[in-house]
């Protein structure tokens, strides 16, 4: 191959396959007291590959939630630029932009009077017109979004009586009929028991859709995520493959506690284990 042709197959390599772009990106909110604004996201650029799982990690307060609703389109950043599939993400018309992404924000008020089953057709609502009514289609995604996430049998049930996790699960099982190619979702893990926890991220690695997710536990994020992006007050502090991420010292500062990074003996996948500062001294 010509030397000169390779810096440019580079650059539309990665513009083929990045789902966004973020270039110098920073996020500040108003603050109520006096009027001068908090900056939440700082100077951050990365390109999210498409189709893959990638974790946000971070401890409280990092911006992992506040960069999802930046990828959502709202709120917009205060500086710099993000690029969704090529274009301004705010060039995109709001019910194109619906159809294209699926925000599940951490905090899901409940729809009282609903059932299960209506909760997750309001999925389809990007797709449809006024007073368009649901296809043979429509009630099979819906049945199968609710069979992907284990509430099949609970479609008639009224969604307000459901557990927290089982909303949990509604909840995702209405991004899944939305039939959008990037899923945010913000700690979708957090009210799941563990066979639902590892079950949702098996779930979501089958999609082959781009997933974008909060994390909490670095565990999981290690096992199923394609990449993860560590935040640290606003900052991106690194982005990569689980083992480029997990450093010792990296996440030791990051979360202000020693820790132990070791490879699993018999699977191979990484594992991270703070020390409590008691056992550590
Ligand atoms: N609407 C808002 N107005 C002012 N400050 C906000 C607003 N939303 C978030 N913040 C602040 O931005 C910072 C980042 O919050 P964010 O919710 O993004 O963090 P997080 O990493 O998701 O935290 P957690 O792990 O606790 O969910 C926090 O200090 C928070 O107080």
């Amino acid at each position: 191959m010509e030397a000169w042709l390779l810096p440019l197959i580079l650059h539309l390599d990665s513009s083929v396959s990045a789902i966004f772009t973020l270039d110098q990106v920073s996020l500040s909110y108003p603050s109520s007291s006096h009027g001068a604004a908090s900056l939440v996201l700082q100077g951050i650029s990365c390109s999210l590959p498409a189709g893959e799982l990638i974790g946000i990690i971070g401890p409280n307060g990092a911006g992992k939630s506040s960069l999802l609703s930046l990828l959502s389109g709202c709120p917009a950043p205060s500086h710099g630029k993000v690029q969704f599939a090529g274009k301004p993400l705010h060039s995109y018309p709001p019910r194109q932009l619906a159809q294209q992404l699926a925000f599940l924000p951490q905090h899901n008020p409940p729809l009282p009077g609903l059932s299960c089953y209506q909760v997750a057709a309001m999925g389809l609502l990007p797709h449809k017109h006024w007073f368009e009514a649901d296809n043979d289609h429509d009630r099979q995604q819906v049945e199968l979004a609710l069979q992907h996430t284990g509430l099949l049998a609970k479609q008639q049930q009224r969604s307000d009586t459901l557990s927290g996790g089982e909303w949990q699960r509604l909840t995702l099982a209405r991004a899944l009929v939305q039939q959008a190619r990037v899923l945010l979702l913000d700690e979708p893990t957090n009210h799941l028991d563990v066979k639902y926890q590892h079950q949702l991220l098996q779930l979501l690695l089958s999609l082959n859709k781009t997933v974008i997710c909060a994390l909490h536990d670095l565990n999981l994020a290690a096992r199923y995520c394609h990449k993860l992006l560590l935040l640290q007050q606003g900052q991106l502090k690194a982005f990569g493959s689980a083992e480029q991420v997990l450093q010792p010292a990296l996440l030791s500062e990051v979360f202000e506690l020693p820790v132990e990074v070791s490879r699993h003996p018999q699977y191979g996948w990484w594992q991270v284990n703070f020390i409590s500062p008691q056992v550590a001294k």
